[in-house]
């Protein structure tokens, strides 16, 4: 294991990038936004400006902040294997034509949501003390299990020292190792630099078909899946726990753990309705943690309902320990729109536990398809000779700041409809987009196009 004694420790967040081709097409059964959005207006422009804005803002409270690609939308090499032939402006004509369904699915920009791009484990939990990536499969959802490849090599550009960082093949393509990365895993530890102890969370058993499962949405994740992704990553029993997701709230509408729990060091802030059997799984988190308390922070249904949660996206919130050592809550605007929402963190700051501020961004392009400020970030903790390895040019400042807003006023559209994917134009937009974003973020030829 990797000395911590005289490093530092920084939890880093990836955000994704919101690529050009943001828009709303309604297909995440189980995911309330998603539906309900489907065929709305979007603005790929505000989008990418809103992700940037909270990029900066972290940035400028002292937190190390990263920038993660978005994917190449359109995806002509999918519609290909899917038997679409001819020129590429055939492809996107025959597949839009023809199966417009399968052709929307291959436009969306949902990798910006990077909390699902991989699960990462911090040296300081694994085997060989590398940091470990397993991007995730995201089979439950067609289109964004077109996704892991190019996770992976964009992964790849971004932390390519094989002395610190150990990149795995994403999980069997299949529903019985669903695998939706980090949106399921939360990471509990003293600091960041030591051991810790990896969440788990999971929806249903994939080879037991005795035990709960939701019965309307789809549990994205298994158990299966999960503890592949711990052996893999070489974390010991003594570091991990796994729990079941609560079946009724997956058929409310939390298709991930991230909607409804959020840890970050020795907080868990979580519904009391997020967990299967709760106390016990807690009991075991605080047993593996050792001695110090873990602050179980648990909001009541009739604090926060089911309904609220959903809605406003309480607990898919980013819990940051500033440099200061006190936490924040970074928030959607719809936090402070919702009045029992607004009213419990009002009262959480107040109280005695590590979180004392709650800070508020709108992200509200990314909400309405069901993606608030947690699920565009992916946490990736490092001690400082494995950030000084990362790819210098992903790391945000104010000249990476500057250069993206004038990158994305240069090549996104103002407003997009489902309609305007159809547009052969879109396409040459989108790839000249990516291809000057490879140079400024120094990642080499990720995508298919430029293979
Ligand atoms: N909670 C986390 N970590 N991530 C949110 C992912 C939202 C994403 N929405 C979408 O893919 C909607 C796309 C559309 O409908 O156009 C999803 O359901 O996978």
């Amino acid at each position: 294991m990797e000395d911590f004694v005289s490093t530092q420790h920084f939890e880093v967040n990836f955000d994704g990038l919101v690529g050009p081709t943001h828009n709303y097409a309604g297909l995440s059964f189980g995911n309330v936004a998603s539906l309900s959005n489907a065929k709305a207006v979007s603005s790929p422009r505000s989008a990418a400006k809103q992700g940037l804005a909270k990029m900066k803002a972290l940035h400028d409270l002292g937190m190390v902040q990263g920038v993660l690609a978005p994917q190449e939308r359109p995806d002509i090499a999918t519609l290909r294997r899917l038997g679409f032939s001819g020129s590429d402006g055939d492809v996107l004509y025959k597949a839009a034509t023809e199966a417009p369904q399968i052709y929307q699915a291959v436009c969306s920009a949902s990798s910006m949501w990077t909390a699902n791009a991989a699960t990462v484990s911090p040296g300081a939990d694994t085997a060989n003390g590398k940091v470990h990536f397993t991007p995730a499969n995201l089979t439950n959802k067609f289109h964004r299990s077109l996704e892991p490849l190019t996770s992976g090599r964009i992964l790849q550009a971004m932390f390519a020292n094989p002395r610190y960082f150990e990149h795995h093949l994403h999980l069997p393509d299949n529903e019985h190792f669903g695998d939706e990365g980090a949106a399921n895993h939360t990471r509990l530890c003293s600091n960041y630099g030591h051991a810790g102890v990896e969440v788990f969370t999971f929806g249903r058993y994939a080879f037991d078909a005795s035990k709960p499962a939701p019965r309307k949405f789809p549990a994205r994740q298994t158990f299966e899946a999960s503890q592949a992704i711990a052996r893999l990553h070489g974390l010991s029993e003594e570091n991990t726990v796994f729990i079941q997701q609560n079946p009724d709230v997956i058929d409310q509408g939390v298709f991930h753990n991230d909607v409804i729990a959020v840890g970050n060091q020795n907080v868990l802030f979580y519904h009391e309705q997020a967990f299967l059997d709760t106390e016990a799984k807690l009991a075991e988190m605080q047993r593996k943690f050792g001695e110090q308390p873990l602050h179980f922070i648990c909001v009541k249904t009739s604090e926060v309902s089911i309904e609220d949660a959903v809605q406003t996206y309480l607990f898919n919130t980013q819990l940051l320990t500033l440099p200061n050592g006190e936490m924040t809550i970074i928030a959607p605007t719809e936090c402070q729109e919702n009045a029992s929402v607004a009213a419990y963190l009002d009262d959480l700051v107040q109280r005695d536990t590590p979180i004392k501020q709650v800070r508020f961004f709108d992200v509200k392009q990314s909400m309405r398809n069901g993606g608030g400020p947690a699920c565009l970030r992916l946490r990736v903790a490092l001690n400082d000779s494995e950030l000084a390895a990362v790819n210098p040019a992903v790391l945000m400042n104010d000249s990476l700041y500057q250069r993206l807003n004038d990158w994305v006023d240069k090549h996104y559209r103002d407003e997009l409809t489902v309609e305007d994917l159809r547009d052969p134009q879109l396409l040459n937009e989108s790839r000249t987009a990516l291809d000057a974003l490879t140079q400024i973020l120094k990642l080499g030829s990720v995508y298919p196009f430029q293979r």
